[in-house]
């Protein structure tokens, strides 16, 4: 069974249509990257998934469900695009922002208990940023607000982790060890990870699927079936084409 299902969906905002007709299926453990121009409907096809943007046409499913029945969100972590804390002095430890990712899967009073804590602590260390859990959220670098807001996406254990632009701010090392983590999160934990990216030149050696939108679903596939494709060659051109494929 695919554990998320896009058939023919198409998301217009305020009256002009910036996704048309777009189907794909995701299998459970795959890691799909989703990589396209600026403005080509990237945030707004994950957003589509997550139910935050409005479908015009077309139908989602998640986990077999159409979106509208779907109520276990807390099974899907989300890294947005835009993480920058603007206050600088928002009055919010790290592992209390951490835990914030773990109220979806509460009902009311939405207590953080003791074994919360814990795996607040937990995900922190997996992250390697335990020593920082009491540090404000707003007085942290670019690269590790990143990576508190990836804990607070996968603190809840969550089957899907949708991220992004995970990497946009960070320096070429962390970008490095950041692709590792989530990759790891893929391999050793089963997680499915959808992933919009600019990093078309990395992404080939961590995500099974490439995903190219262009305002449509311009190629969904493997890696090695778009670098052979010689649709995609005309599409692209032979230079672009061989810029996304030289590091696969
Ligand atoms: N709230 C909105 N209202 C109107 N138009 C919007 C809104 N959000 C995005 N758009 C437009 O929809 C199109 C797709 O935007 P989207 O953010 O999904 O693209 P993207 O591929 O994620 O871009 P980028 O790579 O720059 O982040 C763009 O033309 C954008 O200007």
């Amino acid at each position: 069974m695919s554990i998320i299902s896009v058939e023919n969906l198409s998301v217009k905002l305020h009256g002009v249509v910036v996704l048309s007709d777009v189907s794909f299926k995701v299998a459970e453990g795959e890691y799909i990257g989703i990589v396209g121009p600026n403005g080509s409907g990237k945030s707004t096809l994950v957003r589509a998934i997550l139910g935050l943007a409005d479908i015009h046409v077309g139908k989602v499913q998640i986990m077999g469900q159409p979106l509208r029945h779907f109520a276990q969100w807390y099974r899907i972590g989300y890294l947005p695009q835009s993480t920058v804390v603007a206050n600088k002095s928002f009055p919010a430890s790290v592992a209390e922002v951490v835990a914030t990712g773990l109220l979806g899967s509460k009902k009311f009073p939405r207590k953080v208990r003791r074994k919360d804590r814990e795996k607040v602590m937990e995900t922190l260390s997996m992250l390697g940023i335990a020593d920082l859990h009491l540090e404000q959220i707003g007085k942290l670098s670019g690269g590790q607000s990143q990576r508190v807001f990836l804990a607070r996406a996968m603190v809840s254990d969550p089957d899907i982790l949708v991220l992004d632009e995970p990497t946009a701010a960070l320096d070429p090392v962390t970008r490095e060890s950041f692709y590792e983590i989530i990759a790891s999160l893929n391999r050793d934990h089963g997680k499915t990870v959808l992933l919009v990216t600019h990093d078309s030149s990395i992404i080939g050696r961590y995500a099974d699927k490439m995903l190219y939108l262009d305002r449509r679903l311009v190629f969904f596939g493997n890696f090695k079936e778009f670098c052979m494709s010689s649709d995609m060659s005309n599409y692209f051109g032979e230079f672009t084409q061989h810029l996304i494929c030289h590091q696969h």
